[in-house]
């Protein structure tokens, strides 16, 4: 059974190298954790207090400003982090995809770069073998799959990523951002890969500033700030708030009903 629980965790980070002194004067803007200079090293407090249960079947949209923390839950989410304070624990396979470029290599091909990304990613030589021609025809990147990775643009890496990504079986899912860099027309095809992607993973944790992905693939969310789990809910009782207008009013029926959403 896939479950993670959180208990009163912080995460702190220290930094050694700032001058304490000019950190006091700073005008902290809305942007960003809490900097404590009370130490005498002084420390961005990522998060702050968090208590979070979470199960299976369950599809949440991590939302919030800039620096409230998203990233830095992820990453304790995965086991990354370990929290300063406070206990996490974690039950199940964790497929954490922070960054899209993360496991590949400049220098190898496409191909070798499909295979060492999904072995990244907890899969089995295997299974990668057998995913490997549909990854491949997926991309659309035809010959350049046998061509080192740094010949590629940015949004042909992208294409190869989500390729492997979403082809995995993963029972924790845990996604940031990054996904949306490439073209319109792409992201259409990658949507449903991602939604099937979702549908077989046990758990989704998702972090992105995206309204439109986020519809499709979450259900309830959790709004960061400063650190802190400012509110947990459904996903239109969270973005509601968070925007101060409700995201969903303008949609259609058709969309509400396909979305979940009973208007
Ligand atoms: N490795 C680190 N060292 C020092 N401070 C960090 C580190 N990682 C994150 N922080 C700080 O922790 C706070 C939370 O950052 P985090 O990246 O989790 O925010 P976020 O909500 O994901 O932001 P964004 O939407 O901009 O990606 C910020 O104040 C940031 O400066």
């Amino acid at each position: 059974m896939v479950s993670i629980e959180v208990h009163n965790a912080s995460v702190d980070f220290p930094i050694f190298d700032a001058k304490t002194r000019s950190l006091k004067k700073a005008v902290l803007g809305k942007v960003g954790g809490k900097i404590g200079t009370e130490a005498r090293v002084p420390v961005i407090e990522a998060l702050h207090d968090i208590t979070l249960t979470l199960k299976e079947g369950d599809r949440v949209a991590l939302v919030g400003h800039n620096g409230a923390g998203k990233s830095t839950l992820l990453r304790l989410l995965s086991g990354i982090y370990e929290p300063t304070r406070g206990t996490s624990r974690i039950r199940g396979k964790i497929a954490p995809v922070f960054d899209l470029a993360v496991g590949m290599d400049p220098e190898i091909s496409g191909l070798e770069n499909i295979m060492i990304r999904g072995l990244f990613l907890g899969m089995s030589r295997k299974e990668m073998e057998k995913r490997v021609d549909d990854i491949s025809n997926f991309t659309e990147l035809g010959d350049y799959l046998h061509l080192p990775l740094r010949t590629y643009s940015t949004g042909m890496r992208v294409r190869l990523a989500l390729g492997v990504v979403t082809s995995i079986d993963p029972e924790i899912l845990l996604l940031d951002e990054g996904i949306g860099a490439v073209d319109a027309a792409f992201m259409t095809k990658a949507r449903d890969r991602l939604v099937d992607l979702v549908r077989r993973s046990g758990m989704l944790v998702f972090a992105s500033h995206s309204d439109d992905l986020l519809f499709e693939l979450c259900n309830t969310a959790i709004w960061m700030d400063e650190g802190q789990v400012k509110m947990q809910g459904s996903l239109r009782e969270v973005l509601t708030a968070y925007k101060g207008r409700d995201p969903f009013e303008h949609m259609s029926k058709e969309t509400l009903e396909r979305l979940g959403e009973t208007g």
